[in-house]
């Protein structure tokens, strides 16, 4: 059995760990799970991500449980069929639908997953990410999968539902050197019904529109939802890519607030010559061992190097490297970017360098 540290990462490790355990067939253990976060150990929504990965691949898991520092799966052959799988906080749903993804390349038969939790909450993709970003992206190289929500779930209460349907996919390389020019910029708002009367979603959209150049889509709409709460989701449209860029709402905090977060995130990334944002920069890695790849993002996050440190334990050749003058920095070098990613969002750069990063993954899985 591989034995993995999670010492210097998060619960994406530990989902990522797991999810390349069930790529490759092997069996993995992650010892010292999220170690240097304020409670160590798995949450909630870490153990619905093990328990999806084990649904779709009928594996034994070991230590599953919240608060447990080690875990391990031994998966069988990826195989499709239905599960369901309840976070049971608010804990993030995209981010459960996010860890099973790559196992559509080795689905023969589609598979269905429920899961109910938060869809839209803090330190996690927004589900108009998930939906309009990165879903749409990677369809376009080759991802047959495709979500529906039955419900949104905000903090504290969760009880949002999401159902996502994974085919058989034969992934192509993501060859993302450059974005390309901007077509458009869609504005998604969300509010929950309970903040109708205070016009949130319909502030949130026009404070966004008013402050961003172009055209594009805009959407208001408001959700029946446990708790409170509100999300605006920019989709920047390019030739070659999508970004996006968003903000949840909280108590006390105005719209225009809210819109103005997520403008300001993307007039960062256009200030760059980076090709992806900064989340899909790490979240794209699973796709890029599997079929290769090659991208710029906006800097080096300790997301994206323990994610590329990961892949390289597994074999896969992954080069990070300064944009600006081609010079290789180091492979996924995981003695940056340590502590408590969660103080940040995942998007702090570990200070060693500043600017865009070129990303380029070998298509590196074996089954
Ligand atoms: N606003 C956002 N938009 C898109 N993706 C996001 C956003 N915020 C965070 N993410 C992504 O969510 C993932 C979070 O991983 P991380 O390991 O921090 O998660 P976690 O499961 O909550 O674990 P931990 O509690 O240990 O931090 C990363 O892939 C990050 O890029």
């Amino acid at each position: 059995m591989r034995s993995i540290s999670g010492a210097r990462g998060g619960g994406q490790l530990v989902r990522s760990a797991a999810a390349f355990a069930c790529l490759t067939g092997e069996a993995v253990a992650v010892t010292d799970v999220r170690a240097a976060r304020e409670t160590p150990g798995l949450k909630r929504q870490h153990v619905a991500a093990l328990d999806a990965l084990a649904a779709i691949t009928d594996a034994d898991l070991d230590g599953a449980r919240v608060g447990s520092e080690r875990v391990a799966i031994d998966p069988g052959p990826v195989a499709g069929g239905d599960a369901r799988v309840e976070i049971g906080t608010a804990g993030s749903v995209p981010l459960v639908v996010d860890a099973v993804l790559p196992l559509a390349a080795r689905l023969d038969d589609p598979f269905r997953l429920t899961v109910t939790g938060g869809t839209d909450v803090r330190w996690a993709p927004p589900l108009d990410y998930l939906r309009c970003v990165k879903l749409p992206l990677l369809r376009a190289h080759g991802l047959d999968a495709s979500l529906t929500c039955e419900r949104r779930g905000f903090y504290p209460a969760g009880g949002g539902a999401v159902t996502l349907t994974l085919r058989p996919s034969d992934l192509d390389s993501l060859s993302l050197s450059a974005r390309g020019a901007r077509r458009g910029i869609d504005v998604r708002s969300v509010a929950s019904e309970s903040l109708a009367d205070a016009d949130v979603a319909e502030r949130q959209a026009d404070a966004a529109r008013d402050a961003l150049p172009g055209d594009g889509e805009t959407s208001v709409a408001y959700v029946p939802a446990d708790s409170p709460g509100s999300v605006v989701t920019l989709v920047a449209r390019y030739a070659g890519v999508r970004a996006g860029f968003s903000a949840l709402g909280e108590r006390g905090k105005p719209a225009d607030d809210v819109a103005r977060e997520a403008v300001a995130a993307f007039e960062a990334f256009e200030a760059t010559a980076a090709s992806v944002d900064t989340h899909l920069a790490d979240q794209l890695l699973p796709f890029a061992a599997l079929a290769g790849g090659e991208y710029v993002a906006p800097e080096r996050t300790a997301h994206l190097e323990t994610h590329a440190a990961l892949l390289e334990t597994f074999g896969v050749d992954v080069t990070l490297a300064n944009d600006a003058d081609g010079e290789t920095k180091g492979r996924g070098d995981t003695t940056k970017g340590e502590g408590d990613a969660r103080a940040g969002d995942g998007t702090e750069s570990d200070g060693d360098t500043d600017g865009p990063v070129r990303v380029r993954v070998a298509p590196g899985f074996s089954r």
